[in-house]
């Protein structure tokens, strides 16, 4: 894909007065915008006033839309709708805006009758091209008869008129079966326009599907490149446009919206693969400070872990197992009983080359070779061959006292629920991790939704949750959970070596292993010793999962341990409900 074509943004996409929108499209650094109509007729500013107001913004009015249930109808109604169409075009004349997308018609005036269709829009065309407007006619997926990209495409072709063409948007032709590949066969002048959303695979009215779930290109399951594909292979030449409603995105700060929308169109035009390849994870940095630092260390040396560093220059010091390192930064001593992951360390052969494409994709930098996350965590890029280890000084390392952990298997964040699509987005990005399909269970205090994200040769994996809406405040004395999980070999006996060594760890209820028994059927040794070590267990087609947890340190901060058999490539979801209630109340440190 060309890097220098044109990017946009409807309006709608994002929150606030046209005002709001506009500043935020350009501070993003868009090309150009969609003037969704409510936008205009909700705004105090003039038509001549808007199009000063993008010029100086250096944004240009790409598309005037949406002009609605235009075609296919009976005399009367045609002259009406002309007329409609005839004090729009004055308004675009006076916006500088040349282009207005017609939706196909879902008013019952409309008759399926696409000959009509055809010679009414040959009709609004050529008194648009009067004004030197084009129309772009879109099949709406819930389109009275019109609601196929290939019936649109048959009646713009059937009213010829050059002023007259398509409009094909991602979402439209995506959400319905029809095969998306057909669009190689319209010549690329007759597309006039090009909307992109992506979205969630849902079972769901088509209509509520695309006005409150849409998604910007990568936070959802729909194959958007190869969508760009067929139409870029018409030799469309126009904008890159995104069209998203989103409930959630209506009212987020549409600065930081704006932003990710351009990093869903930067991810689009990269070819795939090109994210630099991870080793793992090199590091978890957690933010401790004087009530909490003791029960973490304490904690950790429950789970078999031994300091071995002081930072040079920082309160920071460094314990390790294995593979497995855990940095603690004392950084607000009297921090008033919190623990948080601060950071997340992954290992590379190029940290610059991946703090340069990191930034690239507009990741604000912390530091040198150190980008921050959605939620504000830093994820920082260290070289694979532990270099980075020479900022701190050793310490005297005991023996190993055999907890068995080999490395750390994945962090799990909890977003903030209106952030949890743009962190997915961001990782995907930022880190070249691709999404893991979407788990979600009904934990005590609320739905929560779950979708890891991960690299290719499964080094690096975030587990990213969210509620489902927002979080509830009655309850939890467990906020946005965060985890952190070690990889074993042999999780029953590390469990074991770890209630040696005094780790706190979650005692899980009796009632679990009953129904494990009944679902599962396994073999009585193996559900003896997971119901006597408080470890828990699923499997799926690939292989077996054992996993087992501490309590929680501060308010949110937890350690799990993993094991994975065979191929198991899930994170235990099905067992998540049952950790967060054992967790309830189950907190160290206080507040
Ligand atoms: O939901 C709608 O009405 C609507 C309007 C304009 C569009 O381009 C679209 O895709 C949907
Ligand atoms: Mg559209």
């Amino acid at each position: 894909m060309s890097a220098d074509r044109r990017l946009g943004i409807a309006t709608v996409c994002l929150s606030g007065t046209l005002e709001d929108k506009l500043a935020a499209a350009a501070a993003a650094g868009f090309d150009g915008v969609e003037l969704f109509e409510n936008d205009l007729v909700a705004s105090p500013w003039s038509p001549e006033r808007v199009r000063g107001a993008c010029a100086d913004l250096g944004l240009t009015i790409d598309l005037y839309q949406p002009f609605r249930d235009f075609e296919a109808v009976p005399p009367d109604v045609l002259a009406r709708n002309l007329r409609r169409a005839e004090l729009k075009f004055d308004v675009m004349r006076r916006l500088g805006a040349d282009t207005v997308l017609v939706c196909s018609s879902v008013s019952p005036d409309t008759v399926d009758d696409d000959e009509l269709a055809a010679e009414q829009l040959h009709a609004l065309a050529a008194r648009a091209a009067e004004h030197g407007i084009r129309v772009a006619y879109e099949a709406l997926a819930w389109g009275r008869f019109v609601n196929t990209y290939d019936r649109s495409w048959r009646i713009v072709r059937a009213a010829d008129h050059p002023a007259l063409g398509v409009c094909l948007d991602s979402f439209h032709v995506l959400s319905r079966d029809v095969d998306p590949v057909a669009i190689r066969t319209i010549p690329g002048e007759k597309v006039f326009f090009l909307q992109l959303a992506d979205a969630p695979r849902l079972r769901m009215d088509v209509l509520q599907w695309s006005r409150h779930h849409r998604l910007f290109p990568g936070q959802g399951a729909f194959d958007l490149r190869g969508f760009v594909g067929h139409v870029l292979a018409t030799g469309y030449s126009g904008p890159l446009s995104l069209e998203v409603f989103n409930d959630v995105f209506r009212q987020s700060e549409p600065r930081a919206a704006a932003v990710d929308a351009m990093r869903s169109l930067l991810l689009l035009q990269e070819a795939p693969d090109t994210a630099l390849p991870l080793a793992g994870h090199a590091f978890t940095e957690l933010d401790v400070d004087d009530v909490t630092a003791p029960r973490v260390e304490a904690a950790l040396t429950g789970l078999g872990f031994a300091p071995s560093g002081r930072h040079r220059t920082k309160p920071v010091r460094l314990w390790r197992q294995g593979e497995a390192r855990i940095v603690l930064n004392h950084r607000d001593p009297s921090g008033g009983g919190r623990v948080a992951v601060s950071a997340v360390a992954v290992a590379g052969a190029d940290p610059a080359g991946s703090a340069e494409r990191a930034e690239a994709f507009l990741a604000a930098p912390v530091g040198s070779a150190a980008v921050a996350a959605p939620d504000g965590t830093s994820v920082i890029f260290c070289r694979d061959d532990l270099g980075w280890l020479a900022d701190f000084t050793a310490e005297e390392v005991g023996e190993d006292s055999g907890a068995g952990l080999l490395d750390t298997d994945h962090v799990g964040l909890t977003e903030p629920f209106d952030r949890f699509d743009q962190a997915a987005l961001f990782y995907r990005a930022v880190l070249g991790l691709e999404p893991d399909d979407v788990a979600e269970f009904a934990a005590p205090f609320g739905l929560v939704r779950s979708r890891p994200v991960v690299d290719r040769a499964r080094h690096v994996r975030i587990a990213l949750d969210s509620a489902l809406v927002r979080r509830g405040t009655w309850g939890p004395d467990v906020r946005e959970p965060q985890h952190v999980a070690f990889r074993s070999a042999d999780a029953l006996a590390s469990a074991r070596r770890m209630r040696e060594l005094g780790a706190p760890l979650l005692d899980i209820p009796a009632n679990y292993y009953d129904d494990l028994d009944a679902r599962l059927a396994l073999p009585p040794e193996l559900l003896a010793d997971l119901r006597e070590l408080s470890v828990l267990y699923d499997r799926d087609e690939h292989g077996e999962f054992l996993h087992f947890f501490t309590e929680v340190l501060g308010d949110r901060v937890f350690f799990e341990v993993v094991q994975r058999v065979g191929g198991y490539a899930g994170y235990g979801a099905v067992n998540a409900p049952v950790t967060m209630a054992a967790h309830r109340g189950r907190r160290l440190a206080g507040r």
